[in-house]
C-alpha cells in the first residue's frame, strides 16, 4: 500500500513538472537555439551528477565552454528557468524596467536579516542604495589597507609561518575564508578580530559566531524556528550565534546612535568602517529616505555575506591559478617590489598602482566567478532582443517563466577562454568588468575586494613562492583538473581545497 502511495504521488509530481515545463515553453514565443534540458523536471535530476543529458547543479561550470544558446529547465521546485550567457540580453535584464525584479519569495534568503540593498526592488530599492552607496567612498579604502596588512601579519605569526622557510595547506581555502571575513569584520563593523583569541561571548568566541552566521544562511532560513529547541548540537550552536550577533549589532546601532547625537555626523570622519558611515549617512536623510534600525541591520549583514564568501572565493583561486604560472609570479615581484619595496604596509596610493597584481585578481575572478548564476523575475510579459547569428529577434517571454544570467557562460565565451591571461585586463575601465554585475544594482563592493585582494596578494608574493603540492606522479595539469572544479560551497560557486606550498623568497 505505502509502496503504490508512493509511486502513485512521484508519478502526479513529475507528470506536474512535466505539465509546468510544456506551458513554460508555450510561453516563450522563440528563442534562437534555445535548448531544452529534461532530465532534473523532478527531484531526483538535482541530485544526479551533471551529464550531457541532465544539467545537476553544477551545469553551469561542466557546461561552461557551451555558450552561445541559452538553456532551459525546470528544477523540482520553483519557477521554469530560462538561462542565458548573452551579455545582451542580461543587458536587458539588468536595467532599471518596473515589470523586472527580485521576486521576494524567492529571495527570502536576502531577507533573514531586515530588507536591504540586495533584496529589494524599485523604488526601496533607489532609497536602499543611495544611503549604502555613501558609505563606500574615501576613507574606506584606506582602513581596508591598513587593516589588511595588519591582519597578514597576525596571520603570519598566529600560524608560526612568519619564521618558517616553507608551509604546507592542504586547503589555503580554510585561510582564505577567515582572512575575508576578518577584513569585512574589522572594516565593515569596526570589529576587533585578531587572527588568534577573539573574545568569547556567553561562551562562544565572537569570530566562530561571526563565521557561524556567514555560513549557515540556508540552514537558517530552511528550518522552522520550533527545531531549535531540540537536542540537536549544531542547530543549538547556530541559534545561539544569531542570538550573540543579533543583540551585539543592535546594541551597536544604539551606541553610534548615541555618538551621532553627542559628536555629529563628523564621528564618519574619524571612524572609518562601513557601519559607522552608514549610520552617519543615514542621519543626514529626511523622514521618508531614512532606513529604520531593522534595514540598517539587513544592509550591514549584507555586506557582510555578500563580502565574505566571493572575496575569500578570489583570493583562493588567484593563489592556485599564480601556483600554476611561476613566471606570473615573477614577472609580478619586481613589479611589487618596484612600488611599495619593503614597507610592512603599503598605501592606498601604492596598492592603486598595482595594476598587474589587480589584473591577476580580475583574471581569477573571470574564470571562476562565485555569484555564478543571477535570477531576475518578471511581473508580466516582456519582450527583449536576443541576438543570434542571422541577427536580432524579438521574443516574448511571459510571466511564469524566471530568468537568470549565467555568469560562467558569460564569462567563458570563445573570446576569453580557459587560459590564464591577465594581461588582457591592463588598463580595463570599471564599466567593462562583468563579474560584478552591471547596470543600477552593479557591485557595490567591487572597490573594496580588489583593495583588499591586491594589498594582500602583494604582501605574500613578495614574501613568499607559491606551488601547488602534486601527489605522487600528478603533474600541474592533472593538478589543475583534480582541484580547479567548481561546484556549490556554501551559497555560492566555489573551487575545491587548494594544495599549496610557500616557500619564502630572499629579501632583497
Ligand atoms: C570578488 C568579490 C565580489 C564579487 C565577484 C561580487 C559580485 C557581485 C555581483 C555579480 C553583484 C550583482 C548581483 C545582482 O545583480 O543580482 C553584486 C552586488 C552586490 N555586492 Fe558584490 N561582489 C564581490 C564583493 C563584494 C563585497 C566585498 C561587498 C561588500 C563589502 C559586496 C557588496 C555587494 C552589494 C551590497 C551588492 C548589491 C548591490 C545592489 O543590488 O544594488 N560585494 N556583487
Amino acid at each position: 500500500m505505502f509502496v503504490f502511495v508512493v509511486s502513485a504521488l512521484s508519478i502526479l509530481f513529475v507528470s506536474s513538472r512535466v505539465l509546468a515545463y510544456l506551458s513554460a515553453l508555450k510561453r516563450v514565443s522563440y528563442i534562437p537555439g534555445l535548448r531544452c534540458a529534461l532530465a532534473p523536471l523532478a527531484f531526483p535530476g538535482a541530485l544526479f551528477p551533471t551529464a550531457s543529458w541532465n544539467p545537476g547543479l553544477t551545469w553551469p561550470w561542466a557546461w561552461r565552454k557551451d555558450v552561445s544558446d541559452y538553456l532551459m529547465r525546470t528544477l523540482a521546485v520553483g519557477l521554469p528557468c530560462i538561462y542565458t550567457s548573452s551579455v545582451e540580453v542580461a543587458t536587458q535584464m539588468f536595467s532599471p524596467r518596473p515589470e523586472i525584479w527580485k521576486d521576494p519569495h524567492a529571495h527570502e534568503i536576502l531577507r533573514l536579516w531586515g530588507e536591504n540593498v540586495l533584496s529589494t526592488n524599485h523604488d526601496m530599492h533607489r532609497r536602499h542604495r543611495r544611503v549604502t552607496a555613501s558609505a563606500f567612498n574615501g576613507s574606506i579604502y584606506g582602513l581596508v589597507v591598513e587593516e589588511t596588512a595588519a591582519l597578514y601579519y597576525e596571520m603570519m605569526d598566529g600560524e608560526d609561518w612568519a619564521a618558517a622557510s616553507s608551509v604546507s595547506v592542504t586547503g589555503i581555502n580554510r585561510y582564505m575564508s577567515k582572512f575575508a571575513l576578518g577584513i569585512i569584520s574589522r572594516c565593515g563593523f569596526g570589529l576587533p578580530f585578531p587572527w588568534i583569541g577573539s573574545a568569547k561571548v556567553d561562551g562562544m568566541a565572537f569570530d566562530e559566531a561571526l563565521s557561524l552566521v556567514a555560513k549557515s544562511s540556508v540552514i537558517r532560513i530552511s528550518t522552522p524556528r520550533w527545531a531549535y529547541k531540540l537536542p540537536i548540537k549544531k542547530l543549538k550552536k547556530i541559534d545561539k550565534a544569531y542570538t550573540i550577533l543579533t543583540e551585539f549589532i543592535k546594541q551597536l546601532i544604539a551606541t553610534k546612535k548615541e555618538e551621532l547625537l553627542m559628536h555629529g555626523v563628523d564621528i564618519a570622519r574619524d571612524r572609518k568602517d562601513l557601519f559607522t558611515k552608514l549610520v552617519a549617512a543615514n542621519d543626514s536623510e529626511n523622514e521618508k529616505t531614512r532606513l529604520n534600525d531593522d534595514e540598517i541591520m539587513g544592509n550591514v549583514f549584507t555586506f557582510m555575506f555578500a563580502g565574505d564568501e566571493t572575496t575569500s572565493s578570489a583570493l583562493t583561486t588567484s593563489l592556485a591559478l599564480l601556483a600554476l604560472h611561476p613566471e606570473e609570479q615573477e614577472r609580478l615581484v619586481p613589479h611589487i617590489r618596484e612600488v611599495i619595496g619593503e614597507d610592512r604596509t603599503p598605501t592606498l596610493a601604492q596598492v592603486d598602482a598595482l595594476y598587474q597584481v589587480l589584473a591577476c585578481i580580475q583574471e581569477a575572478v573571470r574564470m571562476f566567478p562565485s555569484a555564478a548564476l543571477l535570477p531576475r523575475d518578471k511581473t508580466d510579459t516582456i519582450s527583449l532582443n536576443m541576438p543570434d547569428d542571422e541577427g536580432n529577434k524579438q521574443v516574448v517571454v511571459e510571466a511564469g517563466v524566471r530568468l537568470v544570467v549565467d555568469m560562467i557562460g558569460i564569462h567563458y565565451n570563445p573570446r576569453l577562454s580557459e587560459r590564464f591571461d591577465p594581461t588582457g585586463w591592463y588598463g580595463t575601465k570599471d564599466s567593462e568588468l562583468r563579474f560584478f554585475g552591471w547596470g543600477h544594482r552593479v557591485c557595490l563592493g567591487r572597490k573594496f575586494t580588489m583593495t583588499e585582494g591586491v594589498c594582500f596578494l602583494s604582501l605574500l608574493l613578495r614574501d613568499w613562492k607559491v606551488e601547488p603540492i602534486l601527489r605522487g606522479g600528478e603533474t600541474a595539469g592533472l593538478w589543475r583538473e583534480r582541484v580547479l572544479q567548481m561546484g556549490m560551497r556554501g551559497m555560492l560557486f566555489g573551487v575545491r581545497d587548494v594544495p599549496i606550498k610557500l616557500i619564502k623568497r630572499e629579501r632583497e
